[in-house]
């Protein structure tokens, strides 16, 4: 079933456009990433989903009911991770989970949860004294609560360290697994990557693109990245390496090594380029694009 549908979506403050006519779908049993940088309308549209915000036009639907008119029935089988959450600061980690279970009517043990989210050592101290990653990880705990079957997590990982921010991927994955949809938006490219079935990205509140990342590696023409290593490398070489046709950027990196992001097409011609330039190459290599690179294609514009 669709978890969530968008259908022109925006939403406008004065002269501020948060939201430009933003339209997707996510399905049940996948993990969408929503991808953007600071201030691209991220928050905004989750809020929309949420009901904290009214948007300007279009409509926002989960699982078929309307977030605005059927808000109750829309948010029963969601898990949410706000951006901005806060904890209350007198109960204890375990008294948390007690309150989600009970408003949520469930029949889960908060012992488990506590266990799953990595802070059951912390069960009963007050959630005042936890760190921001303990924070980040009570609410997560809370957002599983029921088994939602759409879980909205507004930049789960902010805070957490690399193994910290790994658990909950694993724990994301479980969760899509089982069948729910994943809706999480972040602006920390590697996360996206390391999880997501698919991608939105989101640029300046217009969503310039939605794919797998394969499909979005193939739609910037194969995105592929060169690594040459030559003998010597100036400035001038690098130069003329970046004006062959099919080559996005050209960088030189530890000296002698040129790394080349360009289509498939090019490849070949950026050695022939080397080599009238007398450029010895010993090495050369090719790696798919990072989501990095696809991403500062999109956003520089002109690709979507
Ligand atoms: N209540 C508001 N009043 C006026 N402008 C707002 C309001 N909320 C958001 N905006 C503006 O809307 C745009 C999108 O903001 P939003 O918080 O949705 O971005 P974001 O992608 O979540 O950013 P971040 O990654 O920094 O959290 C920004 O220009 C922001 O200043």
């Amino acid at each position: 079933m669709t978890a969530i549908t968008a259908d022109g979506v925006s939403k406008r403050y004065g002269t501020v456009t948060a939201l430009d006519r933003v339209s997707l779908s996510v399905e049940e049993g996948e993990i969408f990433g929503f991808l953007g940088p600071n201030g691209a309308g991220k928050s905004t549209f989750i809020n929309v989903l949420l009901d904290f915000v009214r948007p300007t036009d279009g409509s926002v639907e989960l699982f078929g009911h309307d977030c605005q008119g059927e808000g109750v029935a829309a948010r029963e089988r969601v898990g949410v991770l706000p951006d901005g959450y806060s904890v209350f600061d007198r109960l204890t980690g375990r008294q948390h989970l007690e309150y989600a279970v009970r408003s949520k009517a469930a029949a889960d043990d908060p012992a488990e949860i506590l266990d799953r989210v990595g802070i059951s050592e912390a069960a009963d101290r007050p959630a005042s004294d936890y760190s921001t990653g303990m924070k980040q990880r009570l609410i997560l705990g809370m957002s599983l609560v029921g088994d939602p079957d759409l879980l909205l997590l507004d930049e789960p990982t902010t805070g957490l360290d690399p193994n910290g921010a790994a658990e909950i991927r694993s724990i994301l994955r479980e969760e899509r697994d089982r069948g729910a949809a994943i809706f999480f938006s972040s602006h920390i490219l590697e996360q996206v990557e390391a999880i997501c079935d698919r991608v939105g990205i989101l640029q300046d509140g217009e969503l310039v693109a939605v794919d797998t990342i394969d499909g979005l590696r193939q739609s910037i023409g194969g995105g592929t990245k060169l690594l040459i290593d030559v003998d010597e490398l100036d400035d001038a070489t690098t130069e003329t390496v970046r004006s062959v046709d099919g080559v996005e950027t050209a960088t030189a990196s530890d000296g002698t090594t040129l790394e080349v992001t360009c289509t498939n097409d090019a490849k070949m011609d950026v050695v022939v380029e080397l080599q009238r330039l007398g450029a010895d190459v010993v090495n050369f290599r090719t790696e798919e694009a990072s989501l990095e690179e696809m991403f500062a294609a999109y956003t520089r514009g002109g690709r979507a």
